[in-house]
């Protein structure tokens, strides 16, 4: 009988990443460089509402700053993008980052594109995305830059291995697929239209799952030693979190399984750091 996955718990190796951060933090304060995060928020949703606390608590963990902008649920996109094209010309700014859904009358696209490509810490500004297809120095989507950073931290090896992603999402699916093609993996994308799942996933050596519903894959769909990487943070009618996929079975046959919650999702706010330390760098070497 094969032996359960190992789980890569987020949470910890978030903590060992924000604790060397903040030691890189400080040597940048005695430099005069406080890496400075401002985050919108549109409305008053309570996920996004909670993980925008997330972040600017995990800013002051590791001692960067950052403020919050509250908007209102009826604010324009005109004025959005106001604010932004405002926050480009502030030296004192050096991340942006525009909290995710937006309300159904701004255009989510549009407000992406205002923001300065050099203070582009989520990685969306399709000018990041261009850079990262061809494997240019950039800011990387928060999400796929930490699914790397996981597998990385596991010596996973990816080169040569064939990578299945499902979800095609532009914050999630579609970039960590790139990422996953810049470390020489075969990678193959499904969606709601691929007929026959489970012959692609059961395939997979890396197979990720992107799709915000719960448990749509489970062990059945899992090959004997794969690694699986959840993505999904599902709030079911007990109140509590699960993944896109079925944990328990699914672990009776990966090597390396992610858990939710303390998973992929605790990295994601881990990498925004990273990004932000990054353009604060760049952005004093100008
Ligand atoms: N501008 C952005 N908007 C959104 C992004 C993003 O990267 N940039 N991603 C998601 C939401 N998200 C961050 O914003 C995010 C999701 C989940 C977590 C997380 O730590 N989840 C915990 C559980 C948290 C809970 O108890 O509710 C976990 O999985 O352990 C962090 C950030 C959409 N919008």
């Amino acid at each position: 009988m094969s032996k359960t996955a190992e789980v890569i718990n987020g949470k910890d190796l978030s903590h060992e990443l924000k604790m060397e951060m903040k030691q890189e933090v400080a040597q940048l304060e005695k430099e005069g460089i406080v890496p400075h995060l401002t985050v919108v928020l549109v409305g008053e949703d309570p996920a996004s509402k909670s993980y925008v606390s997330g972040k600017q608590k995990a800013c002051t963990e590791t001692g960067m700053s950052s403020d919050l902008i509250k908007l209102d649920e009826t604010v324009t996109e005109e004025e959005l993008l106001k604010l932004i094209d405002k926050l480009n010309h502030d030296n004192h700014v050096h991340g942006i980052l525009v909290q995710l859904p937006l309300p159904k009358h701004i255009a989510e696209q549009k407000v992406i594109e205002a923001i300065d490509p050099s203070k582009d810490v989520d990685g969306f500004h399709p000018v990041s995305i261009g850079r990262m297809m061809i494997g240019e120095d950039t800011f990387l989507p928060c999400t796929p830059y930490g699914i790397i950073t996981m597998l990385k931290s596991k010596n996973i090896e990816i080169s040569g291995k064939h990578a299945v992603i499902v979800g095609r999402s532009n914050i999630v699916g579609k970039p960590v697929g790139q990422l996953l093609l810049n470390e020489n993996a075969t990678v193959t994308y499904c969606h709601s239209r691929t007929k026959n799942l489970r012959e692609f996933t059961k395939s997979a050596d890396i197979l990720v799952v992107a799709v915000g519903k719960p448990h749509v894959i489970n062990g059945e769909d899992v090959k004997e030693g794969a690694v699986v990487i959840d993505v999904g943070v599902n709030r079911i009618e007990d109140g509590s979190l699960t993944g896109d996929v079925d944990f328990d079975s699914a672990k009776e046959k990966a090597s390396y399984i992610t858990p939710v919650p303390k998973g992929v999702g605790p990295m994601t706010i881990t990498m925004l750091l990273k990004n932000t330390i990054k353009a604060a760098k760049e952005l004093n070497r100008k």
